[in-house]
C-alpha cells in the first residue's frame, strides 16, 4: 500500500488585504483623488514599512486599514473581514494603532492610559485590568513606578512605550505604527526599534509602520511598499526596492541619508589609528 499523499497546505488567509482601493476627497470642482487601483496584500508575520512622498495618502491607508475611513471604491480586508466592521467595542483586540505622538489621554495616569480599552470592555474588573496592563508595561520595558506618572511626566521614548503598551493590551494580531521613531534622538531611536523587533518576533505580529526614517527602515522591515502615482508601485524587501529606477526611490533610498543608512557602522578606532 503506498503512504498517504499529505494534502497541500492551505494557502496562508493574509492578513490585510486591500484590492482595487480608491480614495477621493471633496466632491465636485474641489474633488482630488488620493489613491487610484490600488492594491496590497500583507501576509501574517511581515513586518511592512510602508514608504512615500508626502501627501501621497500613507496615513489615510492606514485609517482605511483601521476601518476609520471608508474607500470610495474597492475593498479593504483585515483578518478576513471588511475593515469597516472592526470599529466600535474590542477593535483593539484586532488591530492595535501606535500614534505619531503617542495620543496619551493627558489626564490620565500611564496605567489607566494602557488599560483604557479594557475599562471600556467592562468584561474585567478594574483590578485584572490593571494587573494585565502591568504586565504590557513591563514587556514595553517599563517599571512597576512608571505606572503611577502623568503623560506630562515622562520623556519622548516613555511615552512611546507607554502608547505602545497602550496599542498591545488586548493582544491585536496586527499592528499599526504611525512614524514610530520620529522625535526620538539616536539612542532612543534604536532603543525603540530594538523593542519592536523583539515583541515583533515573540508576539508573532503582523506589522505596518509609516515611515520615512531609513534607519528604522532598513533595521526593521521584511519587506517595503512604495506608494507613488497613487498607487502601490513596488512591494519586496527594502534591498530589492532599494534598486529601482524611480524618482521617489532614488531619492528616498540612493540620495545622501539613504546612502548613509546603508553605510556600515564606524568602528572605533584601533591603537595604531589614534597615536
Ligand atoms: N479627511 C480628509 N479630508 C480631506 N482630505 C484629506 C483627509 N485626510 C487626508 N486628506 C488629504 O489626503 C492627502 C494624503 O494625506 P495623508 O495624511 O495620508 O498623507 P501622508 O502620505 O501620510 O503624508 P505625510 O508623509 O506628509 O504625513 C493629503 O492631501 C491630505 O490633505
Amino acid at each position: 500500500m503506498s503512504a498517504p499523499v499529505a494534502a497541500p497546505a492551505a494557502p496562508a488567509t493574509p492578513v490585510v488585504e486591500i484590492r482595487d482601493l480608491a480614495t477621493v476627497f471633496g466632491t465636485g470642482a474641489q474633488a482630488f483623488s488620493v489613491h487610484e487601483h490600488l492594491n496590497l496584500t500583507v501576509q501574517r508575520g511581515e513586518l511592512l514599512s510602508l514608504v512615500g512622498g508626502s501627501g501621497t495618502g500613507k496615513t489615510v491607508l492606514l485609517r482605511h486599514i483601521l476601518g476609520l475611513t471608508e474607500p470610495t471604491r474597492g475593498t479593504v480586508t483585515v483578518l478576513g473581514r471588511p475593515a469597516r466592521e472592526l470599529g466600535g467595542d474590542g477593535a483593539s483586540s484586532r488591530v492595535g494603532m501606535l500614534f505619531q505622538h503617542g495620543a496619551l489621554f493627558t489626564a490620565f495616569s500611564v496605567l489607566d492610559n494602557v488599560a483604557f480599552a479594557l475599562y471600556e470592555l467592562r468584561t474585567l474588573p478594574r483590578a485584572l485590568a490593571q494587573e494585565v496592563a502591568m504586565v504590557k508595561l513591563r514587556m514595553v520595558g517599563l517599571k512597576p513606578e512608571h505606572a503611577l506618572r502623568m503623560p506630562a511626566d515622562l520623556s519622548g521614548g516613555m511615552i512611546k512605550r507607554v502608547a505602545l503598551a497602550r496599542a498591545l493590551v488586548m493582544d491585536p494580531p496586527l499592528l499599526l505604527l504611525d512614524e514610530p521613531t520620529a522625535g526620538l534622538d539616536p539612542n532612543g531611536s534604536d532603543e525603540f526599534c530594538d523593542l519592536l523587533r523583539e515583541l515583533h518576533a515573540t508576539l508573532g505580529l503582523t506589522v505596518i509602520m509609516v515611515t520615512h526614517d531609513l534607519d528604522t527602515l532598513y533595521a526593521l522591515s521584511t519587506k517595503v511598499a512604495v506608494l507613488a502615482e497613487k498607487h502601490v508601485i513596488a512591494h519586496a524587501p527594502a534591498v530589492e526596492v532599494a534598486q529601482l529606477e524611480h524618482p521617489f526611490v532614488e531619492h528616498f533610498f540612493r540620495g545622501q541619508r539613504g546612502l548613509r543608512a546603508m553605510a556600515p557602522a564606524p568602528t572605533a578606532p584601533t591603537r595604531a589609528e589614534e597615536s
